[in-house]
């Protein structure tokens, strides 16, 4: 888009994107705490890896409402969302109906929980199965902020995640492996590509 760079807007969007992940990261403690997982923190947080990720959704070509994206889960450990005034985000309940998200101010983020982080904590939290309907007159943006564990870390449950309750239910796995099975495996995205990669 800018092929001598643009300096202005790439300070701009790292600023924007190191604020984010402080705000991940203050999640994902919270997280890890309510689990008793504390000693495991540091480190957890020192190997990751964020993505920022531009989206833009055309208005739909009919008055009716559009797939602006397919049903998914995110691979990644979690994933704040960021859009424009137009709605569009829809998260798939536990019962199968869909809501859709409404921000409540426009500077409101949304916090999913991806499929690596239901990997580490076994299976615990659920990641949040989401798609993008379209309706309306206008275009949508959105900024997507993905944690991911970086390249050669392994994602291992910790043993105060597993008990009678709870029994192992993934192998220890490397993020970037289970990118490329996903990747070479999109038919499996439902219900749990984690599941079919390392599942117990
Ligand atoms: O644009 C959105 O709200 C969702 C984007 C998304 O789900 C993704 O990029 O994985
Ligand atoms: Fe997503």
């Amino acid at each position: 888009m800018w092929p001598r760079g643009n300096p202005s807007f790439s300070k701009t969007i790292n600023s924007y994107a190191e604020k984010l992940s402080e705000l991940e990261k203050a999640v994902r403690k919270m997280i890890a705490e309510s689990f008793g997982l504390e000693k495991y923190i540091d480190e957890h947080l020192n190997s990751t890896n964020y993505l920022l990720r531009f989206s833009k959704y055309n208005r739909p070509n009919t008055p009716d409402t559009e797939l602006g994206l397919s049903p998914h889960t995110d691979k990644s450990l979690m994933t704040i969302l960021h859009q424009n005034q137009v709605d569009g985000l829809e998260l798939q309940t536990k019962n199968g109906s869909w809501i859709k998200f409404k921000p409540s101010t426009p500077n409101s983020f949304i916090v999913m929980t991806s499929e690596s982080l239901t990997g580490w904590l076994n299976g615990r939290l659920g990641a949040t199965y989401h798609r993008v309907m379209m309706s309306g007159n206008e275009a949508r943006y959105s900024l997507a902020l993905f944690s991911y564990p970086k390249d050669g870390y392994v994602i291992e449950v910790p043993e105060e995640m597993v008990n009678e309750e709870h029994p192992l239910l993934f192998k220890p796995f490397y993020y970037e492996e289970f990118i490329s099975f996903d990747y070479h495996n999109a038919g499996q995205e439902a219900p749990s590509a984690l599941r079919a990669f390392c599942g117990v």
